[in-house]
């Protein structure tokens, strides 16, 4: 397995449909605690004072994650960073 941090920053268009815009919300936190609940997710953290947050994802390879941040509801509303992490040198837990 493999861990990323992903940045999101999402950006919903202030005309889109409200109800549109409630169910998206919705279906993005259950997609989202699903995965988390199977593992693959492993953290969410709001970026405080943005509508962004940054995930740490536990993945088999870029394939896996590719198919996770595909299918986000809100995929079409965000712009992302992903980092690849490697072990550091100085982690005494390593
Ligand atoms: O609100 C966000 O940061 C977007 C998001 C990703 C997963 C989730 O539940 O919300």
């Amino acid at each position: 397995m493999s861990l990323y941090a992903v940045r999101m920053d999402v950006a919903i268009p202030d005309d889109l449909d409200p109800q549109i815009r409630a169910e998206t919300i919705a279906r993005e936190k259950a997609y989202s605690q699903d995965l988390q609940r199977s593992g693959e997710w492993v953290h969410i953290w709001r970026c405080a004072g943005q509508y962004s947050n940054i995930s740490i994802f536990d993945v088999p390879d870029n394939e896996r994650l590719h198919e996770i941040l595909w299918g986000l509801p809100l995929f079409k509303y965000m712009t992302m960073d992903v980092t690849p992490l490697a072990t550091h040198p100085s982690d005494i837990r390593a």
